[in-house]
């Protein structure tokens, strides 16, 4: 059944692209973990051999990734500190989600502490990395076809604006129902958070260890990239509820682009940096270290003032930490900021996480560009999503979206974007 209305214009450059970016994201995610821990590293260049034959795979993976995700379902169930709702559906119904993403971290956290104590090999996860990313990307297929056949149940209300077009390849690419939920586990937001994001801190701190084993200790370097990045999923899961407002949650289906995204693109590719790391030791002086925790710092400060500013103006525009700041009034009913973090650029917190993502590829020094590519992946992702959200946003605001444009003209970064 198709969602009523005018069809939603086509993105990612329709079937033939959605196609290509099936076939690119999983090879490019493997040219990177071969590369990583191949002598040159290059990012440019032809694909790394595996480092031994039959690398690719091992019998155990499948069976720790379902151990690692029914653990991550598990702790999804547990009684949550809160329950909170979405945003109001098409049937004008609300979802209720649980608050417990940063509960989850903290029992996985002890969980892996008691293991090691009890002397689980973490170290060890680095030498599965290469069949364990295989299988989540075949789950990644999978779980996708399913969600795609499940889509052919659904009412219409319960389906995605975008995903819908008719053509298989592309639905099946941005996904069908919006918010396709197993019994009282929500899919799509267990997904966004939990397996992809939990696991990413859980290989960083593997890769962690195994240097410690490998050359007695950890490097300042490693422990830099790892403290940055536990900062930033730990903020994630804290701020658990201010995904159910992301285009994601309340606009994209549930398919290809986001399973594979989250159980497989986010673990495997962002512990980049760490996985370079153990291969290419750097050298890390203490006064550069310092500068790239100021930069990692700025940049945080950035991303959460503006990510806080926003979430606490929605939640209540009267509350005295925002009650002060310059609005426009739309034709919803709805205001936006016109100044504080969200009267300078238009996507402050792009900027903050951009600034973050540059102190997370600097420890790994200048000789190579691979621990780059996390921030020019991510450029071009919030460039192409900061369009995508101003297209919304003029559908939604119209004449009042373009005012806001006039009075703050730059995207990104001021006086630049
Ligand atoms: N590490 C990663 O891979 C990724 C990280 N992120 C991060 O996740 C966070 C969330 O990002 P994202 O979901 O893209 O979008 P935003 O949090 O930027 O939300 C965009 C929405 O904010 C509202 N808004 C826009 N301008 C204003 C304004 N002036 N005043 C009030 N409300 C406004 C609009 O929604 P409405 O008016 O309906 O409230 C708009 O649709 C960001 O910090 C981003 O950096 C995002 C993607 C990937
Ligand atoms: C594989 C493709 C190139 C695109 C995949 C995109 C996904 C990896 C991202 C889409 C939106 C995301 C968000 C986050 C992680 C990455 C994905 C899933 C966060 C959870 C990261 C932490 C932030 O605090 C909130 C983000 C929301 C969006």
């Amino acid at each position: 059944m198709a969602p009523q209305g005018s069809p939603a214009p086509l993105e990612f450059g329709g079937p033939l692209g959605a196609a290509a970016l099936m076939l690119l994201l999983p090879a490019t995610m493997f040219h990177l973990l071969l590369a990583a821990r191949s002598g040159p590293a290059r990012l440019l260049g032809l694909p790394a051999p595996p480092p031994a034959p039959g690398a690719l795979w091992s019998p155990a993976a499948p069976l720790l990734w379902l151990s690692w995700l029914g653990l991550q379902a598990a702790f999804y169930l547990l009684p949550a500190r809160k329950v909170a709702e979405g945003q109001e559906l098409k049937d004008k119904s609300r979802l209720r989600y649980p608050i417990n993403g940063f509960q989850a971290l903290v029992l996985t956290a002890l969980l892996v502490g008691l293991g090691v104590c009890a002397g689980l090999p973490l170290g060890m996860l680095t030498d599965m990395l290469l069949p364990l990313a295989a299988v989540a990307t075949l789950a990644a297929f999978l779980f996708s076809l399913l969600l795609y056949l499940k889509a052919l149940l659904a009412p219409a209300s319960a389906l995605a604006p975008g995903g819908n077009s008719g053509n298989p390849i592309y639905d099946f690419f941005l996904g069908r129902e919006l918010n396709p939920r197993l019994g009282s586990l929500d899919c799509k937001y267990f997904c966004e958070l939990r397996p992809g994001l939990i696991g990413w801190v859980l290989i960083n701190l593997a890769l962690l260890v195994q240097e410690a084993e490998l050359r007695g200790s950890p490097s300042l370097a490693m422990w830099l990239v790892n403290g940055f990045q536990l900062l930033y999923v730990g903020d994630a899961l804290w701020h658990e509820e201010a995904i159910l407002t992301t285009m994601d949650i309340t606009h994209d289906g549930f398919g290809f682009m986001l399973a594979f995204g989250d159980l497989a693109w986010v673990p495997f590719t962002y512990s980049l940096q760490a996985q370079f790391l153990l291969y290419h030791p750097q050298p890390l002086e203490l006064p550069v270290a310092s500068v790239i925790c100021l930069i990692n710092a700025v940049g945080y400060y950035i991303f959460r003032g503006a990510n806080s500013q926003k979430n606490t103006f929605r939640k209540n525009p009267s509350d005295p930490r925002v009650a002060g700041l310059e609005t426009i009034s739309t034709a919803t009913g709805r205001q936006l900021l016109v100044s504080g973090w969200w009267g300078m650029v238009r996507h402050p917190n792009y900027l903050g996480d951009l600034i973050m993502a540059l102190a997370w590829s600097l420890p790994c020094g200048v000789s190579h560009l691979l621990p780059y590519f996390y921030l020019l992946y991510f450029t071009a992702l919030l460039v192409h999503r900061e369009a995508r959200d101003e297209q919304q946003c003029l559908r939604k605001y119209g004449l009042a979206w373009r005012e806001y444009c006039r009075r703050v003209p730059y995207r990104i970064v001021p006086y630049v974007y």
